[in-house]
């Protein structure tokens, strides 16, 4: 469902160096698969999310998700196609703090073009277990519970493709098996795949599949 092809990006330096973070001739992920994605600090993981996502535009190749090369859309049919096709969980959440928790998954919702569907936002907030906590603002929800309405906001578009970044790493360690849980359980119920960073050993020893970043990536072994 996801495939990578001779997929380069690079970042300009303030002194006009190119820094080349990715130079990877070939990745993919299968329909429903659960892959870890280790690799050192700075070594690009946060980057290869980004592109997948298309937060963030590749210099050259390709990058097909359900056969959609999504480095050939314009910027307005990448947001449209991230936001049918693909669930983020970011590392600080990215919780919209005017709104509470169930408007919060109902927005994911809406960038759909779908009818926000309550049930559906209160449904995914009690698989997380915060039923009792759907009309509070992120303020006034623990760092944990601010995680697991992440989860239950990238759920929402019933995504064929989760990219989680680091999802535990503010998280106590009481409540990050119940985050990894939460995403695999989910992704098993909707064979969603799953590209999940981690730098926690306990949690890659979890999945069939890892993957560390430098082995696929000719410009961190280059480097
Ligand atoms: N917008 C940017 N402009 C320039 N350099 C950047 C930019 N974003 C990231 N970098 C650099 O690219 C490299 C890869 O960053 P990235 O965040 O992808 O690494 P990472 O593997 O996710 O790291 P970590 O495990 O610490 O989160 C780093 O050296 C970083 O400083």
């Amino acid at each position: 469902m996801l495939s990578l092809e001779l997929v380069r990006k690079s970042y300009r330096e303030p002194d006009g160096e190119e820094l080349s973070i990715l130079d990877i001739p070939t990745f993919s992920v299968a329909k429903g698969e659960q892959v870890v994605l280790r690799g050192r600090s700075g070594c690009g993981k946060t980057t290869l999310l980004n592109c997948i996502a298309g937060l963030t535009t590749v210099d050259s190749g390709r990058i097909s998700i359900n056969g959609t090369d999504i480095v050939r859309l314009q910027e307005v049919g990448r947001d449209r196609f991230r936001a049918k096709y693909i669930g983020f969980v970011f590392q600080t959440f990215n919780l919209l703090p005017a709104f509470t928790a169930l408007e919060n998954v109902q927005l994911g919702m809406s960038f759909t073009g779908q009818r926000s569907d309550a049930a559906r936002a209160e449904k995914l907030l009690q698989d997380v277990g915060l039923g009792h906590r759907l009309t509070h603002k992120p303020a006034a929800l623990s760092v944990g519970e601010q995680q697991r309405v992440a989860v239950a906001r990238a759920l929402a578009n019933q995504p064929a493709l989760l990219l989680a970044d680091e999802p535990t790493a503010n998280v106590d360690p009481g409540h990050q098996q119940q985050i990894i849980d939460l995403l695999r359980e989910a992704c098993n119920r909707e064979q969603v795949a799953m590209l999940l960073v981690t730098h926690s050993p306990e949690v890659a020893d979890q999945f069939e599949r890892v993957e560390v970043l430098e082995e696929i990536n000719r410009a961190v072994s280059a480097a």
